[in-house]
């Protein structure tokens, strides 16, 4: 196994606070390697700790204990200079972008390449490389003002880019842009990936940018990480309820309305229709298992919602089915020995 990019190793970070409030504990234990050249998304809650993480990145934050190791170098243990270093290494992006708003496109990104003290007369052949990259070649002499959100944010990952960083960290950054905006940033992101090899940690609230995105995933909760994982696997096998919930609006399958209204915890009656997630992946998403459970055991399956779409390449498929509750036992033994996976919401009647 390569060395991970990034490890948080039994990392804590408190904040102390006035009187006797007691200490805010933002991170607590945290466990978590970041492979070399993937893109791992760490999604949370407002106020779980996703900013303080990935300030600990390039030593905007230093943990309380244990270790943040980035490309080899221990970042809470670093001197200043070495800190500088560092940061040359390390890219990030912004929600609000902070382009300094005096300052043209090509000059935006020329900043860290000027702080880097690189040589002047190579600083226009790489800001144009850059500007070529990120697409607004027309837009190089545009100051921020006059820019749509979406190249704003183009010219923040030009001038994330501009040092050549082996790791780029992005926080929140297309929380601010509309769905079609958003996704085109994030394919810039993926090529940047793909082609440069770079080492992409960003934070989120929404699973859609993991799902997009992310080959490996890390749910925060309360400062603490409570999964960890390929996007993939935990996509098809959450084991939190946080998870779920967040999976809830990105798989697009939820429990229609007229049914949700009628849930209940336990079956009243023996003719109850039991509300069942079935989850379904790889070879098995194609598989018709639930035809099958009706051929084979003449269980009648009531389809309420389902979607089948693809995460990494690979086939996710999400349905919402009622059983009759007196035969839920043997249909979700059926269905999961035959590689799919089910999970109780409730029932009806
Ligand atoms: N400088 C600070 N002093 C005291 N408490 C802080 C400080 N910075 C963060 N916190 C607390 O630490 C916890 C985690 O904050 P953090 O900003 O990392 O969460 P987040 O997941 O990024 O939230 P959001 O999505 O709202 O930005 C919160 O309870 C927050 O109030």
């Amino acid at each position: 196994m390569a060395e991970p990019a990034i490890s948080f190793q039994d990392v804590t970070r408190r904040y102390p606070q006035k009187a006797a409030a007691g200490d805010v504990v933002a991170l607590q234990d945290i466990w978590l390697d970041v492979p070399q050249g993937a893109v791992t998304g760490i999604i949370g809650r407002s106020g779980a700790g996703k900013s303080t993480l990935l300030r600990m990145v390039n030593g905007l934050e230093r943990p309380s204990s244990g270790k943040v190791i980035v490309n080899g170098h221990d970042v809470g243990a670093a001197s200043d200079a070495s800190l500088r270093a560092i940061r040359r290494e390390v890219g990030m992006i912004f929600q609000h972008f902070n382009l300094l708003a005096s300052r043209t496109v090509a000059e935006n990104i020329a900043l860290p390449l000027e702080i880097a003290s690189e040589d002047p007369a190579r600083i226009p052949a790489r800001v144009g490389e850059l500007i070529e990259r990120v697409g607004l070649t027309a837009q190089a002499s545009r100051y921020p003002a006059e820019l749509s959100g979406g190249q704003k944010q183009r010219v923040g990952i030009a001038r994330a880019l501009a040092t050549a960083p082996r790791v780029l960290l992005s926080d929140e950054a297309t929380s601010a842009l509309d769905p079609d905006t958003t996704r085109q940033v994030l394919e810039l992101l993926q090529s940047i990936n793909r082609e440069l090899g770079l080492t992409i940690l960003l934070i989120t609230h929404e699973m859609g940018v993991v799902r997009d995105i992310c080959s490996h995933v890390a749910v925060i909760e309360a400062g603490r990480i409570v999964e960890a994982g390929e996007t993939y696997s935990v996509f098809s096998r959450p084991g939190h309820a946080t998870t779920r919930s967040f999976l809830q609006g990105v798989t697009g399958v939820a429990v229609p309305h007229f049914v949700a209204g009628q849930l209940r915890d336990t079956p009243q009656d023996a003719s109850a229709e039991a509300v069942v997630q079935v989850t379904f992946t790889g070879r098995h998403a194609t598989d018709p298992m639930l035809a099958r459970l009706t051929a084979e055991r003449g269980v009648s399956v009531n389809i309420l919602a389902g979607a089948i779409e693809e995460i990494g390449d690979k086939p996710f498929g999400s349905l919402i089915v009622g059983l009759p509750s007196g035969r839920l036992d043997e249909s979700r033994r059926f269905l999961e020995e035959h590689g799919l996976m089910t999970e109780v919401l409730g029932y009806v009647g």
